[in-house]
């Protein structure tokens, strides 16, 4: 008997570009939510646009949160309870989004982000990356019922949050590499829709990095787009596979040995570097991913992340062990082995 089921979760509304912020009150009215919302916010997109999201509606009222934590989690759904808000608007970067998306999880409510910056492919997808003592938690949450991305707003974001965004997507080369290994090795069931569409957005991305700029509102709508691509193939997927392999894991593990070091992205794409020498050896395509890397202003090394080579190293060998998921990594990579692929790469 046939027994196989997929269940795709994705967001129904998904408005990208030039002050589509003002239709924000639109795209909501099209998801026949009931009561009031409560805006989750940080205090930088507070200022920047908070009160041109709160003149849309009758607001709930509005948590600003300083960093994603659970106890940030906690606040907001406090918050929600006591002022009976029908549903959670997330609006800044990384850190409001992922609080509100959890949030919602646990009030069992709809959720709306609105990224102020085009930093990584949280902003659509079904994930919530929280942060807890010397440790991360990667969360399955629904997806944002709406995401509406004002181009304007996120050109206007400092540039490095757009680099950290482009970088996240190009590391999707490496993470496709990684899941289809370990179907290969491991039997770990793969979507061919998911890869393709997870790789194809890398590529496109790629293939447009010279009108990838700062100063130029079509960067953000390029960076955006792609993002949003992203986190449809999670959202295929069921999981961050088609998003997140080894280089994920090792910027994870950076995470945990010096948090705060660096950008999400930019770690994740610098290690995207050495993982495809790991995958296809001196003639494979690292070199093209540090020069897409390059080329969009985003980092290449560990120097240029803030991180010391030995830190970098470190995390580098150590972690294949910090999650359940079969990658190039393997069981471990000997310390010769990962001095010699991060030489060669010129990461260290
Ligand atoms: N769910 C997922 O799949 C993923 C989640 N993450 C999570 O996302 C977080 C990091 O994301 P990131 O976006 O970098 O986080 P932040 O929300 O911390 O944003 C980064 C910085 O940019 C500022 N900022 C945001 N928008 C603007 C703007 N328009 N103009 C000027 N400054 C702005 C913020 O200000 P302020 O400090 O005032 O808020 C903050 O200082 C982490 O918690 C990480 O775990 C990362 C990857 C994937
Ligand atoms: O960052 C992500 C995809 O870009 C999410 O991946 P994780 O599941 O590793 O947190
Ligand atoms: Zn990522």
């Amino acid at each position: 008997m046939f027994e196989k089921t997929t269940w795709i979760k994705l967001p129904r509304n998904v408005l990208v570009g030039h002050g589509v912020l003002d239709d924000l009150a639109a795209a909501v009215e099209d998801l026949y939510l009931s009561g009031r919302p409560l805006v989750v916010t940080s205090p930088t997109p507070n200022d920047l646009v908070g009160d041109r999201v709160r003149a849309q509606f009758d607001v709930a009222g509005t948590t600003a949160i300083e960093t994603a934590s659970f106890d940030a989690v906690e606040r907001v759904v406090a918050a929600a309870e006591d002022a009976e808000a029908g549903y959670l608007i997330g609006l800044g970067g990384g850190k409001p989004i992922d609080t509100a998306k959890m949030a919602s999880d646990r009030l069992g409510c709809g959720f709306v982000s609105v990224p102020t910056a085009a930093s990584h492919d949280g902003i659509v997808s079904g994930r919530s990356s929280i942060p807890e003592g010397d440790t991360r938690h990667s969360v399955a949450a629904d997806p944002p019922l709406a995401v509406v991305a004002d181009t304007e707003t996120l050109a206007e974001a400092p540039w490095e949050l757009t680099t950290a965004g482009c970088a996240d997507i190009i590391s999707n080369y490496t993470a496709v590499k990684d899941w289809q290994l370990a179907h290969r090795l491991k039997n770990v069931e793969y979507s061919e829709y998911a890869g393709a569409l997870s790789q194809m957005t890398a590529e496109m991305l790629v293939e447009s990095a010279e009108a990838i700029k700062p100063g130029f509102e079509e960067s953000a709508w390029l960076v955006a787009k792609a993002l949003v691509s992203s986190g449809v193939a999670m959202s295929i997927a069921g999981s961050s596979r088609p998003a997140s392999g080894a280089e994920h894991l090792i910027s994870h593990q950076l995470d945990r040995l010096v948090p705060g070091a660096a950008l999400h992205g930019h770690q994740v794409g610098v290690a995207a570097v050495v993982t495809e020498y790991l995958h296809s050896g001196e003639r494979g395509e690292w070199a093209d991913i540090r020069d897409a890397l390059e080329a969009m202003g985003a980092p290449t090394t560990a120097s240029e992340l803030g991180i010391d080579d030995d830190t970098f190293l470190e995390a580098l060998t150590t972690a294949h062990s910090i999650r359940d998921r079969y990658t190039i990594l393997g069981d471990g990579v000997s310390e010769d082995a990962a001095l010699e692929a991060a030489t060669f790469t010129g990461v260290i």
